[in-house]
């Protein structure tokens, strides 16, 4: 389990490089991101969240008492996206206790690498749909409290930078 990264660090509004080799520190990086993600607990996780600014992300929308279907996007690319578009009240793990409504398209389809190096495509809709954007995001240093109006998101980033100082105070 890896320490998760929290707002205002500005690790997490760096660009991440794409993935160069799929090797076995790759998949030991996603085995890492996904026994993070569990525990959180949450449904999605990139590597900046962790520190790693690669491009690469894990997610895992199955319901509670489903079978786990973890899955390992690398250099995922958004390849299309719906003219329609779905809002969902969303959260984020670097962003702890803060949630808003954000919409995104309600569809879309990923290109990517799996775990293996192997080239897949994915079409998602729904809460795949929209994890997958929100940690496509991520990949680019991109928050989705990017997406509400900077009056809330200046309150947001106060109030973190504000709780980090303290953290910070508590740990000396
Ligand atoms: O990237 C993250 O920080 C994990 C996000 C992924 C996510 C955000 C918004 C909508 C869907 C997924 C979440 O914090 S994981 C916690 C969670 C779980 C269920 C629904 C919303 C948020
Ligand atoms: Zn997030």
């Amino acid at each position: 389990i890896k320490p998760l990264i929290i707002l205002p660090d500005p690790i997490l509004r760096q660009v991440s490089t794409p993935v160069e080799t799929i090797d076995a520190d790759i998949r030991r990086l996603a085995d890492d991101m996904l026994e993070t993600m569990y525990d959180a607990p949450g449904i999605g996780l990139a590597a900046i969240q962790i520190g790693v600014p690669r491009r690469l992300l894990v997610l895992d929308v199955s319901k509670e008492g489903e079978e786990k279907t973890p899955l390992v996007f690398i250099n995922p690319k958004i390849v299309k996206s719906s003219e329609e578009r779905s809002v969902y009240e969303e959260g984020c793990l670097s962003i702890p206790d803060y949630y808003a409504e954000v919409e995104r398209p309600a569809a879309i389809a990923v290109e990517y690498l799996d775990r293996d190096g192997k080239q897949q495509s994915v079409e998602a809709d729904g809460l795949l749909a929209t994890c997958l954007q929100h940690e496509i995001d991520h990949l680019n240093g991109v928050l989705f409290i990017d997406y509400i109006s900077k009056l809330k998101r200046d309150m947001v980033i106060r109030k973190f930078t504000k709780a980090a100082k303290t953290r910070g105070a508590k740990a000396i």
